[in-house]
């Protein structure tokens, strides 16, 4: 009986997903050559993303059997503690039990139909997959030895606040954003940091750029070159994050801050994340759509700059009486004493609609289509906000 506790094997290796998500560390190994046959055992830590177990085994088809069985039982856990935080949006397409999985009979139907329910799952199982390529080829190591190049971080907050301030009016976070799902492309003649650039000069105090390539045609490549073109606004990466290490990935190439679906998150991935933030020194903008996930946000500690999305990312509904909905009662007065910027997001396309949000309480707002749709994006802040709000 020999101990091996050093090696590590991703599962991929054994399994037929694409994905390493798990890994197999040998605790005891017994390989016996006796004639006339090979045989051994196996007892093994499986460690995953999402928790850990310990199998044990007598034949290679039966270590791979019990690596298969584990992960699938680690998911369905992972997937029930989300849905009883009120989450509907499965991280991943459901692969269905392993071919000799012995367990409770409800766990297979609720496997049945592996198509997304929705246009906001349909992204975020598309990113599930694009980001564990992405780190494939950029482990986390070698990204943290690239967090010495990223450039410095500015003030997301501190911006918002004093724009809030200067003005009277909530502090603009303009989006630059070339296509949504819900609206298709917005502007053709699309430049980036011309577009970043307007908005600055026309009193921005922060910009949103969409980094998400298959649905909103942005780019990382975009983030990078408004923040090396000399942009001084602070920027927030606008993308779906699921995983920490985008967080690390968004800080390297510019970004201030990120934003936090908690439609998609569950609770202890956002307390989590905003551990990882704080060290980053990123802001972290969590964004919520109902009263049930603004409570389980409003639970957690340490979150600066919450988000109420008007849009529905489920059906992709626009209704901005939601921000006021939201913020009346008991919620509003908790956001006022813990000194929370709120900021009303989508949906915003008048000096009516502006003063609308912060009279329900918002100190910032995040416009992406009635600006970026302009000629002159800068001068569609003038019209967004009725005045000018520009520095000179
Ligand atoms: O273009 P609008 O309606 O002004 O919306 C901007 C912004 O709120 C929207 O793009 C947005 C808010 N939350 C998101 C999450 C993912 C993608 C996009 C978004």
């Amino acid at each position: 009986m020999e101990a091996l506790t050093s090696l590590k094997v991703p599962f991929q290796a054994f399994s037929s997903s694409s994905r390493p998500r798990s890994w197999i560390t040998p605790i005891q190994m017994n390989v016996s050559t006796r004639n006339p046959f090979f045989s051994f055992s196996v007892r093994a830590q499986v460690e995953s993303t999402e928790g850990s177990a310990t199998i044990a085994a007598t034949s290679a088809e039966s270590v791979v059997e019990a690596l298969k069985v584990k992960e699938w039982e680690v998911g369905m856990f992972q997937d029930e503690v989300a849905a009883s935080q009120g989450i509907r949006i499965r991280r991943r397409p459901p692969t269905g039990p392993p071919l000799h999985y012995v367990g409770p009979f409800e766990f297979r139907l609720q496997n049945e139909g592996n198509t997304p329910r929705n246009i906001l799952e349909e992204i975020v199982w598309n990113k599930d997959v694009e980001v564990s390529q992405l780190k494939e080829r950029k482990p986390l190591i070698s990204l943290k030895k690239d967090l010495q190049n990223a450039p410095p971080r500015r003030d997301f907050i501190g911006a918002l606040r004093a724009a809030n301030e200067r003005t009277g009016l909530p502090g603009l976070i303009a989006e630059v954003k070339k296509a949504s799902p819900s609206r298709g492309v917005l502007r053709e003649n699309f430049d980036p940091v011309e577009i970043a650039q307007a908005y600055e000069r026309g009193g921005a105090a922060c910009l949103s750029v969409l980094t998400d390539k298959k649905y909103f045609k942005g780019s990382f490549e975009n983030l990078e070159l408004i923040r090396k073109a000399g942009v001084k606004c602070p920027l927030l990466c606008k993308e779906f994050i699921i995983d920490a290490w985008q967080l690390y990935y968004a800080r390297i190439k510019g970004a201030d801050a990120v934003l936090l679906i908690a439609a998609v998150l569950p609770d202890l991935d956002i307390k989590y994340m905003i551990k990882i933030c704080k060290i980053l020194g990123l802001a972290a903008l969590v964004e919520v759509h109902d009263e049930k996930e603004f409570d389980r946000v409003l639970g957690i500690e340490g979150i600066e700059l919450i988000g109420i999305n008007n849009r529905n990312l489920e059906t992709f509904e626009v209704d901005i009486a939601n921000t006021k909905k939201l913020l009346e009662g008991e919620r509003g007065k908790i956001v006022r004493e813990r000194n929370i910027i709120m900021v009303g997001e989508s949906g915003l396309f008048t000096p009516n609609d502006i003063a609308y949000v912060q009279e329900a309480g918002v100190k910032a707002v995040l416009v992406g289509e009635s600006i970026v749709k302009q000629n002159d994006p800068g001068k569609g802040i003038t019209s967004l906000f009725g005045k000018d709000i520009s520095l000179s």
